[in-house]
C-alpha cells in the first residue's frame, strides 16, 4: 500500500505513477490483451487514457495492486475492461500477451482508493512472468469460467502457485465467471461455494499446506479463520456486468481497512459485504 496524491495515470504495460512497487523480474512485455470490448488499436492492443477515471478524478489517498489471475480464457481481461470502462463487445477472443494494467480510483467511504489493476496472460507460457509480479501485490481475484470444466479444475493449482509466490496477507476472492452463459454452465455455483470452504481447509494445513493467512478471514479464533469462512466467493459476468463492480469495491473496502487500521466496531467484514451484496445470476439486473 502507498499513499501518494499524483497526477491521473493511465493504464499501460508499466506502472505509470510508480506509487505502488514495481514488480521485479521479467520487465513485460507489451500490453498485448484485447478482449472484445476492450478498447484497443488496430494492432490489437489495449490504447492508452481511452477512458476517464472513475469516481474519485484524479488523485488518491491510498493506492494498491490487484491482480487477475487464471486460466486463459477465463475472462479476465473482459472483467476488467468491464470494471473499468463498463463494456463489453463480443469479438474474437485475444489472448493476453504477458501482463497488462490499468489504473482506477474509486471513492471508499470518503478516501480514494486508486487500485492498480494487473491482467495477466493465463496461458502456460507467460506464468514466469506472473510469477514476478505477484509478490508485489495487495489482492488476488482468482477466476475460473463455469462454462469450463478445466479451469475449476486448475483452481487448486492456482492456489498453490499464490502461496508460492504471493504475500502471506494477500487478500484473495475466487470468482465464477461468466454466468450469463447458463446454457453451457458445468459448474454449479454450489461447486464454487464449495471450492471456496475447502480452501480454508488447505488454508490451515489439511491437504497442501497453504501459508497465506489473510484471505479476508473477518474472524479469527485461537483456531485460526472459522470454518463457516472460506474464500470469499462470487459468480460474476463481464457480459452483463453482474457483480463485477462489487468484486473490485469489496478488494478496495477491505484493503483500505487494513490500511488504515479501523476501530474493531467499524470493521468492514470481506465476506459479510460479498455475501449481503453479491447478486444471483439470476438476479433482476447486473
Ligand atoms: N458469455 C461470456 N463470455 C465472456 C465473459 N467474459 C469473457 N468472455 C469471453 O471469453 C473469452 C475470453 O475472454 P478474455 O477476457 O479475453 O479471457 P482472459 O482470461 O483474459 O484470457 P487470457 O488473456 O488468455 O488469459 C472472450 O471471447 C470473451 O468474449 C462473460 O462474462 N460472459
Ligand atoms: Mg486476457
Amino acid at each position: 500500500m502507498s499513499r501518494k496524491k499524483t497526477p491521473k495515470s493511465k493504464g499501460g504495460s508499466a506502472p505509470a505513477t510508480s506509487a505502488l512497487p514495481a514488480a521485479n523480474g521479467p520487465r513485460l512485455v507489451r500490453p498485448g490483451t484485447a478482449c472484445p470490448g476492450s478498447k484497443t488499436s488496430p494492432n490489437g492492443l489495449l490504447q492508452q487514457g481511452q477512458s476517464p477515471l472513475g469516481s474519485g478524478g484524479d488523485f488518491y489517498d491510498v493506492a494498491f495492486k490487484v491482480m487477475l489471475v487464471g486460466d486463459s480464457g477465463v475472462g479476465k481481461t473482459c472483467l476488467l475492461v468491464r470494471f473499468k470502462d463498463g463494456a463489453f463487445l463480443a469479438g474474437t477472443f485475444i489472448s493476453t500477451v504477458g501482463i497488462d494494467f490499468r489504473n482506477k480510483v474509486l471513492n471508499v467511504d470518503g478516501t480514494k482508493v486508486k487500485l492498480q489493476i494487473w491482467d495477466t496472460a493465463g496461458q502456460e507460457r507467460f506464468r514466469s512472468v506472473t510469477h514476478a509480479y505477484y509478490r508485489d501485490a495487495h489482492a488476488l481475484l482468482l477466476l475460473y469460467d463455469v462454462t469450463n470444466k478445466a479451469s475449476f479444475d486448475s483452481i487448486q493449482a492456482w492456489l498453490a502457485e499464490i502461496q508460492e509466490y504471493a504475500q502471506h496477507d494477500v487478500v484473495l476472492m475466487l470468482l465464477g465467471n461468466k454466468v450469463d452463459s447458463a446454457q453451457e454452465r458445468v459448474v454449479k455455483r454450489e461447486d464454487g461455494e464449495k471450492l471456496a470452504k475447502v480452501s480454508w481447509g488447505l488454508q490451515h494445513g489439511q491437504g497442501v499446506p497453504l501459508r497465506l493467512q489473510g484471505w479476508g478471514c473477518p474472524h479469527q479464533s485461537a483456531a485460526g479463520c472459522l470454518q463457516e469462512y472460506g474464500l470469499p466467493f462470487m459468480e460474476t459476468s463481464a457480459k452483463t456486468g453482474l457483480n463485477v463492480d462489487l468484486a473490485f469495491t469489496a478488494i478496495a473496502k477491505e484493503l483500505k481497512q487494513r490500511s488504515t487500521k479501523a476501530p474493531s466496531e467499524h470493521r468492514f467484514l470481506l465476506h459479510d459485504y460479498v455475501r449481503r451484496e453479491g447478486r444471483g445470476a439470476f438476479c433482476c439486473r447486473p
